[in-house]
Parts: structure tokens; C-alpha cells; sequence
């Protein structure tokens, strides 16, 4: 919240942040389910008393915000998704507090699998996946609510069908025009979405707390679907794949995909490093001791081309 104070603009927010907790459900089939959530909450208060006149009586304790993860948590018999579990966790926080007005609830989901034996999913056993599911949840006192889910760390690599050619060539230039790459990618993605509610027989988009779809797992579910338009896009079909002239192109196929896809998302932000797989040339003043042929890469992480896009409706309003 900014505020003007003796002359200065001042903006400010507190809250609790890495706060870790895991939640359990047991059902009575002897079926168990676990998430494990690293919570940030961030509250927004009118109020800057605490700062500047040593007066902390508008002020929730971190540490409070702290321990009502873990009882929001208790709370939830049932399984519920990470969107749902920060959009209660913000209502709270607006609801029970007269001096906060707007609760930002940032989790990142350790992604837990079932695992399988011999082909049979376990009650009880679970590994680590790899990519993470994230979300960002706005909700200010009014009701207004920006949910925003994602993608974190989602590997992705293809082999062939990959090039880079044509861009400007000056006199740093040394790469040259390619049409035979790998194409590897570390995939960072966010979608929000425009929640709508009716007044009066009409539909009318609209940020509102009591629109949101009402069932369990419809962001979970939500979830895996963009992932998989995401994946699939980059990949092609699984025979012929697609083309990819270069890191942007494929983003923005991506991209649209999933607005095309997904007529309730609104906006979807990707962010995709260029992962070099440099060619192996090795010799010494007699021999060549390797001659790469689309074969032998070094793969490298620093350093990366970086490569990021917001695209939007023209009515999205966030
Ligand atoms: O797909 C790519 N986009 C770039 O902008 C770029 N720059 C570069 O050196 N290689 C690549 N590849």
C-alpha cells in the first residue's frame, strides 16, 4: 500500500514467507494422499503506525500467519488443490482482519507421485517428480481475486527438428546458420484466469471470490491439461514432431496453444532458457580426435540464451 508520509512516498507489505507444511489425507479404502506446500503470505494494510509512530496494534505477527498455515491446513479434511488451499488462506486473512486489505498467498507444491509396483499404484509410497506446480493467489478485501497458477522447472528436450538461421550477423558474429540442433528447454509458465460470474442473466468476466469453479481438483485438473498443451506443442507429433526455426517460435506456439485452448485463461507468461548443446570438435595438431556428426553435444547451463513472453487477451483486464 502506498502512502504519503512527511513529504515521501511509502510502500509497504509484511508477511511470512517458506513457510513449510505437509497435509495428509487417509481414506477409509487405506488409500493415502499427501501434498507438500511452501507457503508466502504477504498482507496489505493501510495502516503505517507500526513504522512510523512505534505503535504495532494494526499489525497481524508473522508468526500468527505462520501457525494459521498449519490450521487452515488441519482444517481441510478433504484433499484439495494448492489454487484452493491459498485462495482459504487469503480469504481468511481478509475476512478475519478489519486492517488487511488485500492478502497476496504465494506456494510452490513439491511434486509428490504415487509410485507404481509391478504395475499396481501404492497406498502409501510416494516419490519425487521433477517440475513443480505454483500459484499466486490476489484477493483483496472487495472480493476481487487474480488466481494465477504454474509451472516451474518443467525439463523438456527434443533431439532433431530444430534450427536457428537468418538472424543479424555483424562482426562478433560466430554462430553459424543451423537447421539440425538440439532444442532444450528448462519451462517457467503462469496463466491467469478471468473468472465470471452472473448478475442480472448477464456474464459479465469479473474477479470474484464467489465464482470460482466449485470442483474439487478443477485447478489440479486444470493443471495437467496446460501442461500438456504446453509439452505437446513443443514436441509435435510424436512421429514427425514439428520444425522449430528457433526458441521464440515455439514459445509463441506454446503460448497460443494454450489461449486457444483454454477460453478462461487470459493471459499466460513463458519463460524458456535456450539450453546449448554445443557440437564436439576436438583435435590436436596431428589427428581429429572427435568430429561431431549430430552425435556427441556438450551440454552446458551457463551460459543460456534467455527467452521470455507475456500473451494476452485485448479484454484481459490483468
Ligand atoms: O532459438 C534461438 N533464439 C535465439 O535468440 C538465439 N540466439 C542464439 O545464439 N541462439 C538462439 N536460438
Amino acid at each position: 500500500m502506498s502512502n504519503k508520509i512527511e513529504g515521501f512516498n511509502f510502500d509497504q507489505r509484511h508477511g511470512k514467507q517458506r513457510v513449510r507444511v505437509a497435509r495428509v489425507w487417509r481414506s477409509e479404502n487405506g488409500r493415502h494422499s499427501i501434498v507438500e506446500w511452501n507457503v508466502g503470505i504477504s498482507l496489505l494494510t493501510d495502516s503505517v503506525v507500526a513504522y512510523t509512530r512505534d505503535d504495532n496494534s494494526d499489525l497481524v505477527a508473522t508468526d500468527t500467519m505462520k501457525n494459521t498455515v498449519y490450521a487452515k491446513a488441519k482444517e481441510c479434511v478433504e484433499e484439495l488443490s494448492v489454487e484452493d488451499f491459498a485462495i482459504r488462506l487469503a480469504k481468511h486473512f481478509t475476512s478475519l482482519y478489519q486492517q488487511v486489505t488485500a492478502a497476496i498467498v504465494k506456494i510452490v507444491e513439491k511434486p509428490w507421485e504415487r509410485v507404481s509396483i509391478d504395475g499396481q499404484p501404492h497406498e502409501h509410497g510416494f516419490k519425487l517428480g521433477s517440475e513443480k506446480h505454483t500459484t499466486e493467489v490476489i484477493l483483496k478485501k472487495s472480493g476481487a481475486l487474480k488466481v494465477t497458477s504454474g509451472i516451474e522447472g518443467l525439463a523438456l528436450l527434443k533431439t532433431t527438428k530444430s534450427g536457428f538461421e537468418g538472424f543479424i550477423r555483424d562482426k562478433y558474429t560466430a554462430l553459424p546458420d543451423t537447421r539440425e540442433r538440439i532444442l532444450a528447454t528448462d519451462l517457467t509458465a503462469s496463466w491467469a484466469q478471468i473468472l465470471v460470474t452472473e448478475i442480472n442473466g448477464c456474464r459479465y468476466p469479473y474477479e470474484s471470490i464467489y465464482s470460482i469453479p466449485q470442483q474439487p481438483l478443477y485447478f489440479t485438473e486444470r493443471y495437467s491439461s496446460v501442461k500438456k498443451v504446453l509439452a505437446d506443442t513443443f514436441y509435435g507429433p510424436p512421429k514427425e514432431g514439428v520444425y522449430s526455426p528457433s526458441v521464440q517460435s515455439t514459445l509463441y506456439h506454446m503460448a497460443t496453444n494454450v489461449l486457444k485452448g483454454f477460453p478462461d485463461i487470459a493471459t499466460v507468461q513463458l519463460k524458456m532458457p535456450n539450453i546449448h548443446f554445443l557440437p564436439v570438435n576436438l583435435s590436436n595438431k596431428d589427428n581429429t580426435i572427435v568430429k561431431f556428426e549430430d552425435d556427441v553435444y556438450l551440454p552446458t547451463d551457463e551460459p543460456h540464451g534467455s527467452i521470455e513472453a507475456t500473451l494476452s487477451r485485448f479484454w484481459s483486464k490483468m
